[in-house]
């Protein structure tokens, strides 16, 4: 197995993440070979732009590498041994409408949290599963690393659809807070501490973190920190700690220190933001400049420049493209399974008494030792009320979704906005609901 070479296709190959992904696979190529690398997306212009500037710096850092980008799933899933699939399945245009219709009726308006994710959801699944039945027919050794979002929804969706399929659900939020823990902490990287988490997709806490080397609880200083600051670096490292992040991202950072106090044993994820602070969320939103507007006007104005320059000078000796550092968990991914490497990654995967009281068929996102099989769930034990509380609320949210797309079902999805924790009634629900069904008419499946 040493000695072989992998084949991997990355499906939405458009995505504004794909270029930093595709650097991060030639830095690593020590680590994970690759003989080719090809693209897939259902979007021809928006893919040709990212593939054209990655073909050149492909061809110009490894040319060892086969390079090919296609809309045609035969040719792309055929000869592969990974997914990489990263797909947004109505692209920013329905991203916005997900964030600026519950803002309408003084809902707040996310990607993947509330209204918005449910709609992103209900959209998601149907792409993603037909990217997992082009995997298994066209390679049906492979594996999916699946990273589109709704990852909750998409996880619980694929579990029901797809039980037996070769998929693992994975999210870069931990990983990219466990790397401001570290250096909250005065650790060099994530890699020197060792954490025990549990909970949903984008809904999770992290109830132990030490030293690795000499098993120090850093979770008192850690807690210190985010108690004033929330992960926000600035008072560690001045400017150097929010130079690349977006303001509205340093204000969920900060935010954490509002929430964090409402347990003193456990650090929770950033997004618990939007069902533990949705007040203030509300109160500072936009409806006319939602976060899809921001990053409409920065990372995807930037990458597709940058794409647009290689393209027109030929070369990509001079590239303002870095290695995208939180994307290596890809590549700790595909080795644990290529080489049965027993990694312990955060994974969604399915509960089966991991967390020994919370529903067994719930997809949590829990530590795992992942090898050639697949992941091994740790033991979490049983979680307190408060958490297991809001975690059967939301999972009910996530399954009631998955319900209403398998059966079309109208009733259902009332039933999942009513019941989320961002929406205050039926009737908002029922408002929010409808506007829904008209925005995604050309997405959702017709509900009765
Ligand atoms: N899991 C995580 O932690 C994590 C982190 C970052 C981004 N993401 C997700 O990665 C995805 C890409 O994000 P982005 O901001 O770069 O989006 P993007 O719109 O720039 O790229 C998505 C690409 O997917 C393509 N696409 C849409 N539907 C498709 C389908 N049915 N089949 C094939 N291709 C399809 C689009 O044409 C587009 O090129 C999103 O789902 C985002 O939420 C997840
Ligand atoms: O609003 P966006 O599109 O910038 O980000 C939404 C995504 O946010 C998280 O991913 C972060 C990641 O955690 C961070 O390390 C860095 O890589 O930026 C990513 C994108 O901004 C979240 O995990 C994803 O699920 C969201 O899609
Ligand atoms: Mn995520």
């Amino acid at each position: 197995m040493q000695d072989k070479k992998f084949s991997v296709v990355i499906a939405g190959g458009g995505s504004t993440f794909t270029p930093g992904i595709v650097m991060m696979l030639l830095a690593h190529q020590d680590r994970f070979p690759l003989r080719q690398i090809k693209f897939y997306d259902n979007d021809p212009d928006r893919q040709k732009i990212v593939a054209d500037a990655c073909e050149i710096i492909i061809r110009e850092r490894a040319p060892q590498i086969k390079f090919l980008a296609t809309t045609d799933p035969e040719t792309a899933f055929t000869d592969i041994d990974f997914v990489l699939a990263h797909i947004r399945v109505g692209k920013y245009e329905m991203r916005s409408k997900d964030e600026k219709i519950p803002l309408k009726y003084g809902v707040l308006g996310q990607e993947t949290c509330g209204p918005g994710g449910i709609a992103y959801g209900m959209r998601s699944i149907g792409g993603v599963v037909e990217i997992v039945h082009y995997m298994e027919k066209y390679s049906p050794n492979a594996w999916m690393l699946n990273y589109s979002n709704p990852a909750a929804i998409v996880a619980e969706a694929t579990r029901r659809l797809c039980p037996n399929s070769r998929i693992l659900n994975i999210c870069d939020m931990p990983i990219d807070i466990e790397g401001k823990m570290a250096q909250i902490a005065g650790r060099e990287s994530l890699h020197d501490i060792e954490w025990k988490y549990f909970g949903l997709n984008h809904f999770g806490w992290w109830t132990s973190i030490k030293d690795k080397k000499t098993g120090e609880d850093l979770m008192p200083k850690i807690r210190d920190y985010v108690w004033k600051h929330g992960y926000n670096l600035k008072y560690i490292k001045g400017d150097a700690g929010v130079q690349h992040v977006d303001p509205s991202w340093q204000v969920t950072f900060e935010m954490v220190k509002g929430f964090a106090p409402l347990d003193p044993n456990t650090l929770p994820n950033t997004y618990l933001k939007y069902y533990l602070c949705q007040d203030d969320v509300v109160a500072h939103s936009d409806i006319k400049h939602t976060r899809t507007d921001e990053v409409i006007e920065g990372r995807e104005k930037e990458v597709f420049t940058e794409c647009r320059r290689i393209a027109a000078a030929g070369t990509a000796k001079e590239t303002s493209f870095v290695v995208d550092a939180h994307a290596v968990y890809i590549v700790d991914l595909a080795t644990a399974i290529a080489y049965n490497t027993k990694a312990n990654m955060l994974l969604i995967v399915p509960n089966e008494g991991a967390i020994e009281n919370f529903d067994p068929t719930a997809m949590v996102e829990i530590p795992c030792l992942v090898g050639s099989d697949g992941p091994e769930p740790l033991v979490v034990g049983k979680i307190p009320q408060f958490q297991k509380g809001m975690m059967e609320q939301q999972v009910s949210v996530e399954k009631l979704t998955v319900d209403a797309w398998i059966e079309h079902s109208y009733l259902k999805l009332w039933q999942a906005l009513t019941l989320s924790k961002t929406v205050p009634s039926a009737k908002v629900a029922k408002l929010i609901l409808d506007d829904l069904i008209e925005a995604n008419k050309d997405f959702w499946p017709e509900l009765k």
